[in-house]
């Protein structure tokens, strides 16, 4: 029989190096840490430190590590694409690999997969992309510009009479014309309004169920017994409770003739292959998306107090094209390109979505020479690729809409103008335009933003209409007798918090009454 002591010790040494070496060759096969793509490692299982805005650490190390960084945070690899060409190459080339969402078990608990934001690339996701694109595309979107007009009216108009709350004047709007557009409701007067408030519950739950918590780390939890797990029941109960509550929305308000989502999805039920609870929840969830409009819109504000020299262009621009007689309307978009350059520029400068959603990585995968293991979370990091000096100059952190006008005065392209998504914004003599581009705000991977174009036509109007009305100007330290310009380096974490104040540009009051008089629904 063979025994360990048989072995001469020339042997043992010699099968020893060849098991080295095959440990060392498959480790390196299945992507030891040392083929992954560089990055800080920090504490063991926790990985490196994170801050509240993780975008601008991924910044900060892509300095040092390049524009792919790996990182394990918590026992999970996360790749960060700092550079547009890179992201391309993965969640766009390599799409079909890099689709999957991160799934989150409280996610998975209280919405059953049905949040159209968090849906895996596969057959829920595909119907739900192709029921959102009749509506959500760039001609289905035309259907809302009277809702988006009239919100932006009501919005300036609220306003006029007070504008010591103008943040939750912006949260009203946001809710009430996503209501309009997806169940022909009639405008939401206040921010008090039930329903309003139940959109915000319901956006609020969203973000907390994809918000890591102990269950995310510790997943067995899920598994003992019920009367230690109180949260799934409560969790299993929100979702019929909510369920039920959108689908009675559905049926009060989706039966009508109108062009609204909702009735839509009814009508085209069967065409769609979405279940009535499905397309309850692709309703509600398209819905829930106000907030990020909601945010841009708080960001509009503080742009326009801390640059009333871009504000006065603006208006320079509205008096010559529209004068004071009537309101911009969208057949005014195309000579308004300055305002379009504003609203550009806005999102630019503030991300609304810094790191886009997560992407995850379906099989094994090897990017420039560096290994990237199934399950690997992948971010975009948007935030600094709308921060790439090459293409916008050195006043990245400034706002700047100039930036986005021609010689002529024209608006320049942007790459959602453009097909491949190539297009040099401003190349430099070293700088091949084909690795270059010139803005990812809504992504332009496979999961791209399907409300990009309903995004852009919102705050194109609300620019339009809010600065034809009102000049915005800081209010005036009493003390010291200086304006007090908002801390625009904070983020939406902190809270967008200023005053404002209103100075109205408007002949009359009834001008803008006039206007009321619009068509109140589809
Ligand atoms: C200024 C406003 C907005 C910005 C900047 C924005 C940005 C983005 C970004 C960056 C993504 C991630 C794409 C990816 O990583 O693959 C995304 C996805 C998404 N957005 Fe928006 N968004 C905005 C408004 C909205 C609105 C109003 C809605 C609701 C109608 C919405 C619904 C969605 C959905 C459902 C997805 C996921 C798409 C998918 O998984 O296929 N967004 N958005």
């Amino acid at each position: 029989m063979f025994s360990v002591n048989d072995i001469s010790p020339l042997t043992f040494a010699a099968t020893a190096g060849i098991l080295v070496v095959s440990y060392a060759y498959s480790s390196l096969a299945k992507g030891s840490r040392g083929n992954h793509p560089p990055g800080p490692i920090g504490l063991p299982f926790f990985g490196p430190r994170l801050s509240s805005t993780p975008w601008k650490d991924f910044a900060e190390w892509g300095k040092n590590y390049g524009d792919i960084l790996y990182i394990k945070s918590y026992g999970k690899g996360i790749m960060v694409l700092n550079s547009h060409p890179a992201a391309v190459d993965l969640l766009d080339r390599r799409g079909s690999n890099y689709s999957d969402r991160q799934t989150f078990i409280m996610n998975e608990y209280l919405t059953r997969g049905l949040s159209f934001g968090m849906v895996n690339v596969g057959d829920m996701w595909r119907k739900m992309r192709r029921a959102s694109h009749e509506c959500l595309s760039k001609t289905g979107v035309t259907r809302y510009y009277h809702v988006q007009e009239r919100e932006a009216l009501i919005f300036t108009q609220n306003l006029l009479c007070d504008s010591s709350k103008w943040n939750q004047e912006v949260a009203r709007t946001a809710a009430s014309g996503m209501l309009t557009a997806v169940y022909d409701l009639p405008p939401r007067e206040s921010i008090n309004d039930p329903l309003v408030s139940k959109f915000n519950d319901f956006h609020e739950i969203l973000i907390s169920a994809v918000t890591p918590g102990l269950i995310e780390y510790s997943p067995w939890l899920q598994y003992l017994p019920s009367f230690l797990t109180p949260w799934k029941t409560k969790a299993q109960h929100r979702f019929l409770e909510l369920s039920s509550f959108f689908g009675e929305l559905m049926q009060d308000h989706g039966e009508q003739e109108s062009s609204a989502f909702a009735p839509f999805l009814i009508r085209e039920k069967d065409k769609l292959g979405l279940s009535d609870t499905e397309s309850a929840w692709l309703a509600a969830t398209v819905v829930a998306g106000f907030g990020s409009n909601n945010e841009a819109l708080l960001w509009l504000f503080l742009a326009l107090i801390a640059h009333p020299e871009k504000q006065q262009k603006c208006q320079e621009e509205l008096d010559a094209i529209v004068g004071h007689s009537r309101m911009p309307t969208f057949e005014d978009r195309d000579n308004l390109p300055y305002i379009r350059a504003t609203a550009r520029e806005l999102l630019r400068w503030k991300a609304i979505s810094p790191l886009g959603t997560e992407h995850v990585s379906k099989e094994d995968d090897w990017y420039q020479g560096y290994f990237i293991p199934k399950g690997t979370m992948c971010l975009a990091n948007l935030w600094l690729m709308n921060r790439n000096r090459e293409v916008y100059g050195d006043d990245v952190e400034e706002f700047n809409p100039d930036r986005f006008i021609d010689s002529e005065g024209k608006l320049k392209p942007s790459i959602s103008d453009t097909k491949d998504g190539t297009l040099c914004f401003n190349p430099g003599p070293s700088v091949n335009s084909a690795q270059h581009y010139n803005i990812s705000l809504f992504c332009h991977f496979r999961s791209m933003c399907p409300a990009r174009h309903l995004s852009n036509d919102i705050i194109f109007i609300f620019i339009a209409r809010l600065l034809w009305a009102v000049k915005l100007s800081a209010v005036v330290d009493k003390t010291t007798g200086c304006p007090i310009i908002p801390d625009l380096t904070a983020t939406i974490v902190d809270g967008v918090k200023t005053q404002v104040t209103l100075i109205p540009r408007v002949i009359s009051d009834e001008l803008l009454t006039s206007h009321m008089q619009t068509p109140a629904s589809f």
